[in-house]
């Protein structure tokens, strides 16, 4: 069986307070966008997982779709299987990319092996793989609040603008982007921003790790502004970085972007 574990943008993101279990509780919106890995999984007579595409740092046994086998493996009499990701989504890119691949993976789980979760359950299953991952179960447009998840639906359609995302050659891991942030109680909530109109978003809604990341990464800051050049309504770095996103009412010329940089016209 074969999925299309795609990517996610997260438009404002606001850190408010820091948990006694050492996370943060946030405010963001998570959307949905059309950057997409392929996972297959096959029964065979030994776990194994093999990838192409993009090189994944870590183990084998640290990819998050192996965690999401040993896990289901838990609570479920599963067979062995081969596991094959094509790496596409950038990677430590904030956007989701690994975090998809373990929702994608439950997922399929519970197709291939009529294992009959609900999407609760799933929602749940995810939790525990990380705090990006529960999002993908469901796959749609939400306000995620607490750890980034638990979510509020919203209506949020932006299939009239075309988005443009730049991944610069940088890696910032999530860790890295947490430390240094002081954690800020929100004025407005980003639930009510969201449904500003979006030519005001530039004022309204923020990403709150663009003050760390900048400082560390001034070429990520370069990419935000140019994109506020070539026209963008709204431009900000996605979640802890490095990529970047910018929303235009017309495809913009960005050809000086593409030397240095992936650019992708979603
Ligand atoms: C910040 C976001 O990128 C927004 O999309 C995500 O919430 C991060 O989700 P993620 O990459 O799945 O993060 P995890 O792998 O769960 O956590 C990595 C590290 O980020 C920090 N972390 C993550 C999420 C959160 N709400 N508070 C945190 O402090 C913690 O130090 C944690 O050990
Ligand atoms: N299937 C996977 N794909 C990519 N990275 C994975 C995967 N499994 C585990 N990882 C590890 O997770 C780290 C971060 O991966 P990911 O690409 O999800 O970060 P990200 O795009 O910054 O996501 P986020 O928005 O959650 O911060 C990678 O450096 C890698 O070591």
């Amino acid at each position: 069986m074969i999925l299309f574990p795609n990517a996610k943008i997260n438009i404002g993101l606001n850190i408010t307070e820091r948990r006694p279990d050492g996370y943060h509780n946030l405010e963001t919106i998570f959307y949905p966008i059309d950057i997409k890995d392929a996972l297959e999984v096959v029964k065979s007579d030994k776990l194994s997982f093999t990838s192409t595409g993009l090189e994944i740092p870590g183990l084998m046994e640290d990819n998050l779709c192996v965690k999401g086998y040993h896990m289901l493996k838990q609570d479920y009499d599963l067979p062995p299987v081969s596991i094959h990701l094509h790496k596409h989504i950038p990677i430590g890119a904030g956007l989701g990319g690994g975090s998809s691949d373990a929702a994608f993976f439950i997922r399929l789980m519970n197709d291939k092996f009529k294992l009959g979760l609900s999407v609760d359950e799933m929602t749940d299953y995810a939790r525990r793989l990380g705090a990006d991952c529960a999002f993908f179960i469901e796959n749609k447009p939400v306000f995620a609040f607490e750890r980034g998840d638990e979510f509020e639906s919203i209506k949020l359609d932006l299939s009239a603008y075309k988005i443009v995302l730049v991944m610069p050659p940088v890696h910032v891991s999530t860790g890295e982007a947490f430390r240094g942030i002081k954690p800020t109680p929100v004025k407005d909530s980003l639930f009510d921003l969201i449904n500003e109109p979006i030519a005001d978003w530039k004022k309204l809604i923020k990403n709150d790790f663009e003050q760390t990341v900048f400082k560390n990464h001034a070429e990520i800051r370069g990419i935000k502004a140019a994109l506020y050049e070539a026209g963008a309504i709204y431009s900000s770095m996605s979640g802890t970085g490095a990529s970047v996103f910018g929303i235009f009412a017309e495809t913009p010329d960005l050809k000086f972007l593409e030397e240095e940089n992936q650019v992708f016209y979603l």
